[in-house]
């Protein structure tokens, strides 16, 4: 039998759940190991995105505090790049460990992955990604003024410092990408959403930007024609009326019905929307396609279809 593509999109929670530290990064990544082994054990065909929102701008805040003639900081593209090596090499010593323990014998590659993106895109004029550390509303204020930068408040877990972060167009490195997984080997890619470039007199050039991981996932999920898009987040389910008495899991759900919960403004910007999102423009571009929504630690019992939020062209009667 034809093996299954999937495409998955690591959560935050998957790589920085205690602290920023390495060993704290690297200590959470073997965990995120342990599950996506099961999903390799399968059988399954895999190709390995992630988020890199605290990695990258914390980057960012380290090549500010040694900005000199000698030691220049790199834009934000650059730090992009940064983000992708560093989370990549950890990903794959975690893989290889957890490979290793299983009696598995694979070949893991990150690929520094380029994603095309609109010039054009109003993004660029509406900063929304939050990146880095949390601030108190005042230490904001203070660095909005003295910096020219924007920050926002983050779903009540403080203030961050925001940065324009446009649609993904296309992704440069797909083919290649798409050849690995089929090579039989575990690829990590497009890496914080890709490193955000423009075309301009038959060139590339990064900008100052961070695409959403979620978006760039669905993107690489439709480019390498896969089955299933993974998005693996801190919750089991999709809700509406989140944190709300009345709140209720969505399990099975049909695009038609997810639009209308989307529509009515039941998901959060910046948090639950871009995955709702993306799971329906991933389903939309081809009705055998599905996407499910769920937590790291559920991740192989939903691409059963045990567990998680199910999107499909049509709900499955039950
Ligand atoms: N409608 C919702 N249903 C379920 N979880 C939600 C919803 N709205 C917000 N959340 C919260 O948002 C989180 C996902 O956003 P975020 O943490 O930014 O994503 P990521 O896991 O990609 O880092 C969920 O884990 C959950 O805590
Ligand atoms: N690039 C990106 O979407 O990162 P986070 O998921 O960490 O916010």
């Amino acid at each position: 039998m034809k093996k299954k593509k999937v495409v998955i999109a690591l959560g935050g929670n998957a790589i920085q759940a205690k602290d920023a530290t390495a060993e704290a990064q690297q200590q959470a990544l073997k965990e995120t190991a342990r599950q996506l082994l099961k999903i390799m054990k399968a059988g399954y065909d895999m190709i390995i995105t992630h988020g890199n929102g605290p990695q990258v701008g914390n980057i960012v805040l380290q090549q500010q505090a040694s900005n000199t003639e000698k030691t220049p900081a790199m834009p934000l593209d650059t730090c992009g790049a940064m983000s992708q090596g560093m989370i990549g090499y950890w990903m794959e010593n975690a893989l290889e460990d957890a490979m290793e323990e299983a009696g598995i014998k694979k070949n893991v590659a990150t690929v520094v992955t380029r994603v095309e993106v609109s010039p054009d895109d109003p993004a660029f004029q509406h900063p929304s990604k939050p990146i880095g550390p949390f601030y108190t509303e005042e230490e904001a204020r203070k660095m909005m003024k003295e910096q020219n930068i924007t920050m926002i408040e983050d779903a009540g877990r403080g203030w961050r410092r925001v940065v324009p972060s446009p649609q993904p167009v296309n992704i440069l490195e797909h083919k290649m990408i798409n050849q690995l997984m089929e090579g039989g080997n575990v690829v990590i890619a497009v890496g914080g959403g890709g490193i955000p470039v423009i075309r301009k007199n038959h060139s590339h050039i990064g900008v100052e930007a961070v695409i959403d991981k979620d978006f760039a996932a669905q993107k690489l999920a439709e480019l390498v024609n896969a089955d299933i898009l993974l998005i693996l987040t801190a919750v089991g389910h999709v809700c509406i009326h989140y944190m709300r008495p009345d709140e209720k899991i969505l399990t099975d759900i049909s695009i038609e019905e997810l639009k209308k919960y989307l529509e009515n403004g039941e998901f959060q910007p910046g948090s639950m929307k871009p995955k709702v999102e993306a799971a329906i423009l991933f389903v939309e571009s081809n009705p055998s396609r599905k996407a499910i929504i769920t937590s790291l630690d559920h991740a192989f019992d939903a691409l059963e279809g045990k567990i998680g939020t199910q999107i499909m062209v049509e709900q499955v009667p039950v």
